[in-house]
């Protein structure tokens, strides 16, 4: 088991030779027994720059403001989510962190959106308290789903499927973009609450393309270890819906965000979710099972997996 998070080159897999192709397949591979790898990407700073700056101004915005875009029925998948809601599955004390989720409608007559109104909800973002936001994140999101596509390419390989295994399956998917705010430790209302509490995300992979600062944690062989990528590199974690498909071979990467002992200031970040369409049956794939690595899962839909796991963070509405 790799011990360490490697920092691989996804621009040398898709420019390179074969050689430089088969050494960041195989990096990855290795990375992600800690269900973590750091990649480079060709994601504009500017476009970073920006997308910050328009949340910022968001999250400075009064509580009540906030609350304004709240989205109630779309159970956290679009708008705006209070402090003290997610709550990791297992974990007592709600999350210390706000959040404002966004993703790529599908037209309204799409048969996706037809069978699973709740993974395609109306957009909300809170276009009235800061304009020209929805134009710049929809561009952002874009751009790192972009990110993500390609990624899994390389995941493809590794888990000796073809390059494009993936395409289909995340194209037009509920893929979510988060954006958090961590608020001060000393802010919050009791003993007991993480910025994050420990836990594994539902989808496939998840892309952190920067955070204002450390908090990251990553369990890896019984250790919290942090998760601290080169300058301009984004992370990428696993997910327990890659843990399924790859019959467990590719571990979902376990993390959590805990503010740095003695640290005053708060924490933003943005994370993105790649999903599977809702109508996929996700089981492992036959290139992952053999006599040695016997079949560990059973198969089951996108669309049920997430809906159970939104039931255990406290983000499902009744
Ligand atoms: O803020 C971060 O660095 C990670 C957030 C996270 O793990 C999540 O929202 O699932
Ligand atoms: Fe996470």
């Amino acid at each position: 088991m790799a011990e360490a998070i490697l920092d691989v080159d996804l621009l040398a897999f898709e420019r390179g030779s074969q050689r430089a192709r088969e050494a960041v397949v195989d990096g990855v591979r290795r990375s992600l027994a800690t269900g973590f790898v750091y990649t480079s990407s060709d994601l504009p700073v500017d476009l970073l720059d920006s997308a910050y700056g328009v949340l910022q101004r968001f999250f400075a915005l009064e509580p009540e403001a906030k609350r304004c875009f709240r989205a109630p029925g779309a159970n956290g998948q679009t708008g705006y989510t209070e402090l003290l809601v997610e709550t990791a599955a297992g974990s007592v004390h709600p999350d210390w962190k706000e959040m404002l989720n966004w993703s790529a409608p599908l037209p309204l007559g799409h048969p996706l959106r037809r069978r699973f109104p709740q993974l395609y909800p109306e957009q909300l973002l809170p276009e009235a308290a800061v304009p020209g936001i929805t134009v710049l994140l929809a561009e952002f999101h874009r751009a790192i789903a972009d990110l993500q596509r390609r990624f899994l390419r390389v995941i493809a390989l590794g888990m000796g499927c073809a390059e494009d295994f993936f395409e289909e399956m995340v194209s037009e998917a509920p893929t979510l973009t988060r954006a958090l705010r961590y608020p001060p430790m000393a802010d919050a209302p009791a003993q007991g609450h993480l910025w994050a509490a420990a836990h594994g995300d539902i989808n496939l992979i998840t892309a952190l393309p920067r955070a204002t600062g450390p908090g990251l944690q990553v369990r890896v062989a019984g250790e919290w270890l942090e998760a601290a990528p080169p300058e301009g590199r984004v992370i990428i974690n696993t997910g327990l819906m890659l843990e399924r498909l790859s019959n467990g071979r590719i571990p979902t990467g376990w993390h959590r965000v805990m503010a740095p002992a003695g640290a005053t200031s708060e924490r933003h970040s943005v994370v993105q979710f790649c999903h599977a369409r809702p109508w996929t049956i996700l089981a492992p794939v036959p290139s992952c099972c053999s006599p040695h690595h016997p079949q560990r899962y059973s198969a089951i839909r996108a669309a049920d997996a997430l809906e159970e796991v939104l039931y255990r963070i406290n983000l499902l509405e009744s």
